[in-house]
Formats: C-alpha cells, structure tokens, sequence
C-alpha cells in the first residue's frame, strides 16, 4: 500500500479551532505538535487537547518536547497512555536515543533531522526509525539553520549537503523523507520552487504550516497527467519486452530496464492512491 505523505501540516496541539479544520483539509498527514508551537505554560493543557486529534481521517503522528526538556517525558507517557501510533521526536542526534525511546513507547518514532550531529548520523539516526514502523524522516531547517550559524537564501544550497544527507540515508532506509516548512505564508511562488527543489533531491513530500501552503505542495508531489502517460507506456514495454524473452526495452529511443518499470509502477501507484484519497 503506498501511503500518502506529499504534505505533512503542523498544527499546534492547543489550537482547538485549527486542529478541527485539519479534518477537512487535504493535507495527507498530520503533526500535532506539543513543542515549539507551544507556550512554556500552555504544555499540559496542549497534551490534553492532542487526544482530539487522534480521529483526523488521515494520518496524524503527535510531536513531543525533546528529551532533556522537563515535558519529555510526560509527553512519552501521554503518547503511550493515549495511543498514538507515530510520533515525531525532534532534536535527536543520535540512532541510540530512537531506539532508547521505542524500548519505553510503542509507536513508529519518526526523527527530526535538526540537529548538526544528527545529520552526521543521519544513516543510524534512519535505522533506527525503520525499524520502529513506517517512519518518515523529518527535516527541520530552522533549528539546523540556527545551529550551524548558516543563513539561508532562496534555493538553500548552504545547506543542501544536509538535505541530500537526509535524503540518502532515509531512502536506503526505505523511509518517506519530508522536506522542511517554508516559513513564509504568504510566497507561493518561493514554496513552488522550493517544493520542486526538494522534490528533485528525492524527497517524499514537504512539511507545511498554513492551510494556504497544502493545495500547491500537493501539486508538486503529485504526477502530473505525462508522467502518468508515461509511467504506463515503460510498463508496457516491459512488458511486451518480457514476453519476448528480452530483459531491456526500448521507448521513443531510450532505454528501458526493470528499474525504470519499478520506477513507474511506483508512479502509477502513487497517482492511484491520490485518486482514491481525492474521491473519498
Ligand atoms: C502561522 C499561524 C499562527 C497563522 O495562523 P492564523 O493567524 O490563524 O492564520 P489565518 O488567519 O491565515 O488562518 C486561516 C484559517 O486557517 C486555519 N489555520 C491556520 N493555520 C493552520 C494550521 N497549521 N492547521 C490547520 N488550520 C490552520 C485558521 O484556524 C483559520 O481557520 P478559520 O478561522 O476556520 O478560517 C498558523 O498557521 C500556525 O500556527 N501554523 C503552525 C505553526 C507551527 O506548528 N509551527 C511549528 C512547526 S514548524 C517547525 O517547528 C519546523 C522545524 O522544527 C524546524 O526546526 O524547522
Ligand atoms: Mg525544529
């Protein structure tokens, strides 16, 4: 089964009003976050108002306070006791504080890569994650940003090495990885093209903080009618190829081998599985 994750909205978890208009939005998945879209002192109130969210229609994994902070570890409990089945662990810098945390909370642990030491150990920080579930990486640039001093323009290359790290380490964990939020709202052309950037790296799909930002990420992470076409057409001339006791192909003069028909069967599988979440 694919899962859909081309947008992963943020919401507060004490914000009661946007967390019921998450149900009706066509993000794909949810973080219900309890760490830095909340106040110091409305964090227990927050955790209370996250059970709400445990009933989306789609997707929803809860993002609690790191370790080391004094919610932590109540939030581990409240994850726990309320059920949630992913969870989104921020600031880890090392595979080791994963699987520590799995041993105490039963849920797929999906990493923050946020951190600079975290990035650096990006290919255990992922094994880790893998072998709790169906995680997905997390990228967080503001923190990463922060960290390393790095100030970002337009395209982000001073920190692309980070984004490719992330990307390679969660593809060979077979991890969705989701690329970080475009702070500013109001610049959808900027969003666009940061999306298709992060869509070229290999990412799965990217984080979004406003309603306003979900329709055109959608957009970028799905494929369009062409590469629908096309996806079809190397299948079938695989096929056809197959049947003809020949491994390779060839379309409009390009070669075609079994990893393209993978390739595009993970298309076709894609875009039925957004059809099936648009017709529902
Ligand atoms: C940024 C916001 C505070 C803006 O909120 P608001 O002023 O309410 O915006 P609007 O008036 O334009 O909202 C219009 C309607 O949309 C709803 N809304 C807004 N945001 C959301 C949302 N995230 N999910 C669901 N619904 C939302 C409003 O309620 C309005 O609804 P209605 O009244 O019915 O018309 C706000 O967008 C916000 O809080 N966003 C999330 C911020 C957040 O979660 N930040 C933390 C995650 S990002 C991060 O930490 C990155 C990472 O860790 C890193 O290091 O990079
Ligand atoms: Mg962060």
């Amino acid at each position: 089964m694919t899962l859909l994750r081309r947008t992963v909205l943020y919401v507060p978890a004490d914000n009661g009003r946007a967390l019921q208009k998450a149900r009706t939005l066509a993000a794909d998945a949810v973080i219900v976050d309890l760490e830095d879209a909340v106040a110091p002192d409305r964090k227990v109130a927050a955790r209370e108002a996250a059970r709400t969210a445990l009933d989306l229609g789609k997707e929803v994994a809860l993002r609690i306070n790191a370790a080391g902070t004094p919610w932590h570890d109540d939030d581990v409990a409240f994850a726990r006791e309320a059920g949630f089945g992913a969870v989104v662990v921020p600031k880890v810098r090392r595979g080791r504080e994963l699987a520590d945390l799995a041993a105490r909370l039963p849920a797929t642990l999906w990493p923050m890569m946020e951190t600079a030491a975290g990035i650096l150990a990006a290919a255990e920080i992922a094994e880790a994650a893998a072998a709790t579930g169906p995680a997905a990486l997390v990228v967080g640039l503001n923190d990463l940003a922060a960290e390393v001093g790095a100030t970002l323009g337009a395209d982000r290359a001073e920190l692309s090495h980070a984004l490719q790290q992330c990307v390679l380490a969660g593809r060979a964990a077979r991890l969705d990885v989701i690329d970080a939020v475009m702070n500013d709202i109001a610049d959808t052309d900027a969003l666009v093209a940061e999306a298709k950037a992060g869509r070229a790296l290999g990412m799965t799909g990217k984080s979004v903080i406003h309603p306003a930002q979900i329709a055109p990420v959608n957009a970028v992470f799905a494929p369009d009618e062409a590469a629908v076409a096309q996806a079809r057409a190397i299948v079938a001339a695989m096929a056809e190829a197959e049947a003809a006791g020949r491994s390779v192909a060839t379309l409009d003069g390009r070669l075609v081998e079994r990893l393209h028909a993978d390739a595009a069967r993970r298309i076709l599988a894609l875009a039925e599985a957004i059809a099936e979440r648009d017709a529902s």
